[in-house]
């Protein structure tokens, strides 16, 4: 489409606003507020050269969307025809016509199954996703694949897309909201969802949105990740960046793309010179393509000079709105070792006039303040001031390669092994249901407590009886009440038909833990307990509950999901606990038993091989 009018592709959020107005769910609002006025909510950036004229709005491909008359009055001219779920995107008068005398739930995070509980009694639904720029705990898209999971777990409900962005004020925010809602519902019932009391976490939603908001919101090990080394030439950017590289090829948890300075020159750059310009083209570059990387989960490590702080910034704007996290590692050597090393001979033509522009020379660098580590490297080996750079990175929980490291080598933990021989004598105590010899191919499971009579019995109990024989289960005590039979009181909640007769107390012992698959402990203390003294053992010990909460989202089953979850466990977090309800009462009891159950529910099928 051609036009002689000056166009404007306005912001995520003009965006979004401006497909309320035009579908009406602003009414009686058709066009955006004047920013002069006190009670502006939707408003346009326009550059001033624009200002008061007529502009075609378009979005950043170009598609000419609507038309600003000079006095502020908007003509709409196609309507958005891309983007995931368009089809969902349906005025306040499609969605009435489409939906007559349903009720309204407007939503704008994942529903828990407590949420959607609530709601299927009330009748058919709508439930209005509310996505839009900034939406804060999911991405748009996210979000509504979340209320379709949630949907279906519902009798009778369908999903409508809102893009309601948010303006960063909340009082505006309500006060949009209140209006597209009103909008949609005309005069049918709306039912907010409660404020909620506490963070729901990823055991408190069912399967399908779990799986949603864990692919949305990924573990910092699992999220794409760039490495950005800053500094001056000859500061030791390649050396380390190289050096890290290598450690994490080593260790093997993933892949790496280098965009080394003087790579992407003689590539993805060739032919930019080192004008102001040229080197902020330069970054955003490889900013650009190192933010694809992250988008996919991918890890990056970048090595330019990089010298101004904004271009910086850039860049790290475009891999956090790719999802990914930005590690930012300032190679603080100073000039003068930087010019003693001169590796290259560049500093001497530059002291010659012989290069101009030249970084700390004749350009300047802008030391950076928001570096995650910075890293002198004058007078220190390679190694040691990589380890620097590897322990900050283990501090921020992004990636841990200090385990191949030649400090603390642990051996890595063999999974998807050879057919493992029988069993040696596992346990000190045994009994009949864990004597026999172990089926090669079958998976190993030990639950581990205290005293081995309360909590980690009934999970062993009721695992087998969630899956049968398909996969071996045990359980054992830190501090066991050797040969004891399993608390009377707890036994009560066992599922149906399942007896404690033959169960007696067992003690941890290096056995054990050798020839287990994976170890599911009560509380975070009983995993401490075993890694500490079998430290090549810490890849298949989880809490049961960071297990149930890791395995989430993940299609993956038996040994292989075992390795990953290895590599890619959810943190720890205090409310994984199962607290000790022995001895504590009839109704502590059914309460751990209740949530034990839930957590095996969750975690232990994925374990068999269909
Ligand atoms: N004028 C000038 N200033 C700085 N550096 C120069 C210049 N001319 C050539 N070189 C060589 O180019 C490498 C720096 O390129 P970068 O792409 O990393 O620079 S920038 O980020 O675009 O500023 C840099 O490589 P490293 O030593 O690896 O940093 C130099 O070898
Ligand atoms: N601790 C150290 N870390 C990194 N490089 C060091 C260190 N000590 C000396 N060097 C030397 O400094 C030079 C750094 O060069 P290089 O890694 O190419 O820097 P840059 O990529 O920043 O231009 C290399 O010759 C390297 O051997």
């Amino acid at each position: 489409m051609s036009s002689s009018l000056p166009q404007h592709c306005p912001s995520p959020r003009e965006l979004d606003d401006l497909e309320l107005l035009l579908s009406g769910a602003l009414a009686p609002r058709t066009r955006f507020d004047d920013p002069r006025d006190a009670d502006a909510l939707v408003t346009l950036d326009l550059p001033e050269e624009l200002q008061g004229r007529a502009v075609e709005l378009v979005d950043p491909e170009g598609m000419p969307l609507a038309r600003l008359e000079a006095d502020g009055s908007l003509v709409a001219l196609t309507h958005a025809q891309y983007g995931p779920f368009r089809r969902l995107h349906l005025s306040p008068a499609q969605a009435r016509s489409s939906y007559p005398g349903r009720s309204w739930i407007p939503v704008d995070d994942a529903l828990t199954t407590e949420e959607i509980g609530r709601l299927r009694h009330r009748g058919a639904l709508v439930l209005l996703a509310l996505t839009g720029a900034g939406t804060p705990r999911l991405s748009p898209v996210a979000l509504v694949r979340a209320t379709l999971a949630a949907a279906a777990e519902l009798p009778d409900a369908v999903v409508v897309a809102v893009p309601l962005a948010s303006h960063g004020d909340p009082a505006a925010d309500a006060r949009l909201r209140e209006r597209v809602v009103a909008a949609y519902a005309g005069g049918d019932a709306v039912w907010p969802i409660p404020p909620r009391a506490e963070e729901p976490t990823l055991t408190d939603f069912p399967a399908g949105v779990a799986a949603v908001v864990r692919r949305d919101r990924p573990a910092p090990a699992e999220q794409g990740l760039v490495l950005f080394f800053t500094g001056l030439s000859g500061s030791g950017k390649s050396t380390l960046a190289r050096a890290l590289m290598d450690r994490i090829l080593e260790q093997g948890q993933r892949t790496v793309t280098s965009l080394d300075g003087d790579v992407v020159r003689r590539n993805l750059s060739a032919g930019l010179s080192f004008s102001k310009a040229d080197r902020e083209t330069n970054i955003r570059r490889i900013g650009w393509v190192a933010a694809e990387i992250a988008r996919h989960g991918g890890l990056a490590v970048c090595s330019p000079i990089a010298p101004f702080a904004e271009t910086r910034t850039e860049v790290r704007e475009m891999v956090e709105s790719a999802g990914g996290a930005f590690f930012l590692v300032h190679v603080a050597t100073p000039v003068e070792e930087c010019e003693r090393r001169d590796r290259k001979g560049l500093y001497a033509k530059a002291r010659r006039g012989e290069i101009p522009e030249f970084t700390g020379i004749s350009s300047p660098y802008e030391a950076p303040d928001d570096a995650s580590v910075v890293v002198d490297t004058t007078g220190r080996s390679v190694e040691d001031a990589l380890d620097d750079v590897i322990d900050a990175l283990a501090e921020s929980g992004l990636l841990d390669v200090r385990t191949s490291g030649s400090r603390s080598r642990v051996e890595p933990f063999p999974v998807a092994a050879a057919p493992a021989p029988a069993a040696p004598s596992l346990f000190a105590d045994p009994t009949p249901s864990r004597r026999g010899a172990r089926a090669a191919d079958r998976l190993s499971v030990i639950f581990v407590c205290t005293a081995n009579v309360c909590r980690s019995p009934f999970m062993e109990l009721t695992a087998q009886s969630i899956v049968g024989d398909a996969v071996e289960f045990a359980s054992i005590g830190t501090d066991a009440k050797v040969g004891r039979s399993m608390d009377a009181v707890i036994s009560e909640f066992l599922p149906q038909g399942v007896t404690n007769g033959h169960f007696r107390a067992a003690a941890v012992s290096e056995d054990a833990v050798d020839a287990a698959d994976l170890i599911l402990t009560a509380e975070a203390s009983h995993a401490d307990h075993l890694v500490e003294r079998h430290p090549r053992a810490f890849r298949k010990i989880f809490t049961l509950a960071q297990w149930a909460e890791t395995v989430q989202g993940s299609d993956l089953r038996g040994r292989e999901l075992i390795e990953w979850a290895g590599q890619y466990r959810v943190p720890r977090a205090p409310e994984h606990d199962i607290t000790d309800p022995y001895k504590r009462g009839r109704e502590r009891a059914q309460v751990a038993a209740q949530r034990i159950t839930s957590l095996l529910q969750a975690g232990i099928p994925p374990l068999t091989r269909d």
